[in-house]
């Protein structure tokens, strides 16, 4: 468990554990929780008999509050259960309560199974609370529970909130109080990536939070939340700590399905030691499993919870244990309503002869109401976890409660639904210690990210910037060059990074001269060893990824995440493609075919030409090199001028890894080069990503033949977007406002995934406009250089120009309804919102490649999907819906090549979202796709007769 302190297993013995859970269960058992009886009851037992049906009572209960009226509930509820495929009596029975005439009755329903877990938010709601608790009795802490925070103001209203509820506890008789705080509540921008920026805003909102708590020595407890903030939310409280010495009791969760947990029990051990100061704990389980498993594996980063219940169980036991040992400078909380866990903290405690005042038990509001009395009774402190608020802000831990007491897991479930025994329940967890999740072998996964939020980390990013910053100004000669480029950081354009001398159209000739003799021996290089080649490329670029991202940083300004997320996706393009060459390679059967041999083999083409876009100046370059390079052609690569260092290293790594220097150039150059690559009559295969103008010019002057050519040439065409996000009426917003910002503003709108048209349906468009222009101008602007700057300036002059000279046509067509600042010095436009756009309008047309959104209003759904799809391009497009038929339209009709349903739209990862657009976007076979590596390939069949005289042999 890495903790310095040994556990001390005979505090308490089994006998005197079960001894404590008979207690507890004799009285608990006798009656069923509330939630289990009357009509909420037969409900959740009609439900939990049927697991589809649980799901789509879960999804009618996660989009109500967004629901304007009783057809919509109606026609909800009727397509969830459509979609769970409920039948019979119970199908035929939910249909019919299905009707709109009976929506009042479902909003009933669920407006008292909230009221059920949660308090209403009002002095009223909150006595009432207190009072029906004082009867147990039980000591509370009240939570002011919420939707995710994303604005400014949402964050002002958390904090008053609480400070409300600091008054007002104590006029109801609960003095000192307790509250439960999120920290994460206190500014929309908790970004472990700017721990000093994050504690300067939520320490500004905590600041009176701590002194009204201080006033009446109120406990502070702070929540714990998902397993990449802990750090932080660590820091924060420790730093809590040292700013507000003064009368407030601190307090903090620590979750048991973490394996790391007992260390951090250590270090607030040390820190309770140091400040001379009792600090309390609540030790809980752990609410977000689920969330942290799916997260961890499309991250590749390791499991951080355990895998199995029973693992978290232990550790819960012998964390329990601990705490209650350390009770002189801790005090634990042991929030569980588990009837063994719960009975091994009275066991431990009175081993221990602990007071009731040195710990105490915690439950959840309305939960398990017989074991809460039964605790009660036995002479410990219980403290009730009582959350505030309203069914609508209120949802999402209506949810997590609904599922704590539904799921097959659910010890709620099995005790008062089931009714397991004694002896189940009391069974202790086996004491495995494992941790580990046991990956399955798949033949390709994604680099993992850099988890920015752990220290070292953030260091070593830093140092590989300072590293890089002193291998500058690079230089980059070439004989008789037709000009020089300067590399310039476009967040401080003084800033020189280096120069690299340009080719001209000769050298590209010279360029494809040298590949076209490289051609014969690389195409006789085995796959394998070409193969080899590209992984050992791979891991070269693993091994130097920070100073790679630290270059984009400077180069290209990309913000930390976006580097590093460039250099992964070119990492994984490597590995991609490479894998898929060794599926390719040699001959394979086509149809079996009586007395033929019938087989089909790819072979290279020859010398391929790849022009690369600046926005991506690794992954892209990278992709579609490598793609070329490992089915055996030789490459002229001619990047964007923009980037021109990081093709360099690129170009240096591939030779480094053992690439003959004839089998990829480099040209250096502007379109001229290009242009002159694109028409030689020696290029087999051109790979370009890049805009519809340039995409459409090589297609048409590589379908040209050129004198002396005799092959077709094969033309891989990325081209531009003009994509859409559609928002239903029924949309949630938490995800949709988030999803929004990350697609249209991320890298400072310059990615052909971007976000650049806004489609809102019905009711939806003011709600939604208003909580995303205020959470547009929480995001921070400036040199990305510095970790807390997620967004930066353009690439050049021209294209902040270009970004500018909309935004005047802007005002023009639509009204600008936000705008945000950036700084004065650099090629920044600042992040732009208009509305009133129609589809006719430029904006709505053309693509900016900068931070501005067009916002379209759309009278209902079909109509939104049919704007979306009204434009020459078609590559990314998005829907934020919970109906499932709307979810379903989108999947049909909005034809674009990556559709995305509720989720952002950038952001594609190399064979998970293979990428790329149709229409004027692109020509259809998509990057990092099963499809791709075929373009870079020919196709040659070939059929042998084997039957000789009638007779077949070895068939
Ligand atoms: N679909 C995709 O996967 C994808 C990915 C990234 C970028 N893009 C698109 O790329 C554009 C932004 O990149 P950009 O500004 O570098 O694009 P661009 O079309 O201006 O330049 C792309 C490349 O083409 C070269 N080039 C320019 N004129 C040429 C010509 N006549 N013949 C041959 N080569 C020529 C450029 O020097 C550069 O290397 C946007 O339109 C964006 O949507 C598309
Ligand atoms: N593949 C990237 C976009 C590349 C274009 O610029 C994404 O999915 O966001």
């Amino acid at each position: 468990m890495g903790s310095r302190y040994p556990f001390d297993a005979a505090l308490d013995a089994e006998i005197d554990v079960r001894g404590a859970g008979q207690e507890l269960f004799s009285l608990a058992s006798a009656r069923r929780p509330a939630l289990y009886r009357g009509f909420n009851g037969s409900l959740l037992a009609y439900a939990m008999a049927d697991e589809r049906l649980l799901a789509a009572l879960f999804r009618l209960i996660d989009v109500l509050p967004q629901l304007a009226d009783s057809p919509r509930i109606a026609a909800h509820l009727r397509a969830y259960i459509d979609e769970a495929g409920v039948s019979g009596s119970a199908g035929w029975l939910l249909q019919w309560a299905a009707r709109p005439s009976l929506a009042w009755l479902v909003r009933l329903q669920s407006k008292r199974l909230a009221h059920h877990f949660l308090a209403e938010e009002s002095d009223a709601g909150v006595a009432r609370a207190i009072a029906q608790l004082a009867r147990v009795p039980a000591q509370v802490t009240m939570d002011a529970v919420g939707e995710a925070v994303l604005t400014e103001t949402e964050a002002d209203t958390y904090r008053e909130r609480n400070l409300r509820l600091l008054q007002r506890m104590p006029r109801l008789g609960q003095n000192p109080p307790h509250l439960s705080l999120k920290l994460t509540a206190l500014t929309p921008r908790f970004d472990p990536l700017d721990p000093e920026g994050t504690r300067r805003r939520v320490f500004a909102r905590l600041a009176p939070i701590v002194a009204a708590a201080a006033a009446s020595g109120a406990t502070l407890s702070v929540n714990m939340e998902q397993h990449e903030l802990k750090p932080l939310i660590l820091r924060l409280f420790l730093d809590m700590l040292n700013e507000w010495p003064g009368h407030w009791q601190p307090a903090i969760a620590l979750q048991a399905y973490l394996p790391e947990t007992a260390t951090d029990i250590d270090l607030l051990l040390d820190c309770a030691q140091r400040h001379g100061r009792r600090l309390g704990v609540r030790l809980v389980k752990g609410a977000y499993w689920d969330q942290e498993c799916a997260w961890a594996a499309q991250r590749h980063w390791p499991l951080p919870v355990f895998h199995g219940k029973a693992e978290t169980d232990a550790q819960y036991e012998r964390l329990t244990r601990y705490l209650l040992q350390h009770a002189d400078s801790l005090h634990p909380a042991i929030a569980s309503h588990n009837l063994r866990s719960q009975a091994v903290a009275l066991a431990c405690a009175r081993r221990l002869k602990l007071a009731p005042t040195q710990w105490e038990a915690q439950m959840l509001y309305g939960m398990a109401e017989p074991l809460r009395d039964a605790i009660a009774a036995s002479g410990a402190t219980l403290r009730i976890y009582v959350p505030v608020g309203n069914p609508i802000t209120g949802i999402a831990y209506l949810i997590r409660r609904l599922l704590e007491n539904t799921a097959s897991t659910s010890i709620l479930r099995q005790t008062y639904v089931e009714g397991r025994g004694f002896e189940t329940l009391m069974a202790p967890p086996p004491a495995t210690n494992s941790g580990v999740v046991k990956e399955a072998t798949a033949v390709f996964t994604n680099l993992p990210l850099l988890d920015f939020s752990l220290d070292n980390e953030r260091s070593a990013f830093q140092s590989a910037l300072t590293e890089v910053r002193a291998t500058l100004p690079r230089r980059y000669a070439l004989a008789q060059p037709v000009g020089c480029n300067s590399a310039r950081n476009p967040a401080h354009p003084d800033d020189v990074l280096g120069t690299v001398d340009l080719a001209g159209p000769e050298h590209a000739s010279v360029a494809v001269a040298a590949a076209n003799a490289a051609f014969p021996s690389w195409r006789d290089t085995p796959v394998a060893k070409r193969v080899r080649l590209l992984r050992h490329a791979a891991e070269l670029m693993v091994a130097e990824r920070r100073a790679l991202a630290a270059l984009e940083v400077l180069e290209a300004a990309k913000p930390w995440r976006e580097a590093d997320a460039d250099v992964a996706e070119a990492v994984d393009f490597l590995r991609y493609y490479a894998t898929q060459m060794e599926q390719l390679s040699g001959w394979h059967e086509t149809v079996r075919f009586p007395g033929e041999d019938n087989r089909i083999v790819y072979v290279p083409r020859g010398v391929a030409v790849v022009i690369a876009p600046w926005n991506f100046p690794l992954a892209i370059l990278a992709g579609m090199t490598a793609a070329a390079l490992v089915a055996g052609n030789c490459v002229v690569m001619k990047p964007a001028l923009p980037g021109l260092l990081i093709a360099h290293a690129f170009l240096d790594l591939l030779h480094r890894a053992g690439l003959p220097a004839d089998v990829c150039r480099l040209l250096p150059g502007d379109e001229a080069v290009g242009a002159a690559l694109v028409a030689d009559a020696r290029v087999h295969v051109i790979a370009f990503t890049g805009s519809r103008r340039v995409g459409l010019q090589i297609l048409q002057s590589a379908h040209t033949p050129a004198p002396g050519q005799r092959h077709v040439k094969q033309v891989v065409c990325e081209m531009g977007g003009k994509n859409a996000i559609v928002v239903d009426e029924d949309a949630d917003l938490d995800d949709a406002v988030t999803g929004i910002l990350e697609s249209a503003f991320g890298y400072s709108g310059q990615k052909c995934s971007a976000c650049s048209r806004l489609i809102t349906v019905g009711q939806v468009h003011d709600r939604l406009l208003a909580r995303l222009v205020e959470a547009a101008a929480t995001l921070p602007w400036g040199p990305p250089e510095q970790a807390e700057f997620t967004h930066g300036p353009l690439i050049n002059e021209a294209a902040q120009k270009k970004a500018l000279d909309y935004i005047e046509i802007g005002k023009d067509e639509g009204r600008l309804v936000w705008q945000g600042t950036v700084p004065v010095q650099g090629w920044y436009a600042p992040p732009t919102i208009f509305a009133g756009i129609r589809p006719q309008h430029r904006l709505a047309c053309e693509e900016i490649f900068g931070p501005l959104l067009a916002v379209m209003r759309a009278p209902d759904f079909e109509t939104a999907i049919t704007m979306a799809m009204d434009s020459d391009y078609a590559l990314t497009g998005g829907v934020y819906s919970r109906l499932p038929a709307h979810l379903q339209m989108a999947q049909e009709s909005f034809h674009v090549g990556n559709l995305y349903l509720n989720r952002k739209i950038t952001g594609a990862r190399v064979g998970v979202h293979p990428f790329g657009g149709i229409k004027l976007s692109g020509t259809g076979v998509q990057a990092g796709g099963a499809d791709y590596l075929k373009q870079f390939l020919w196709s040659r069949s070939m059929s042998r007769n084997t039957m000789r005289h009638g007779f077949i042999p070895n068939e």
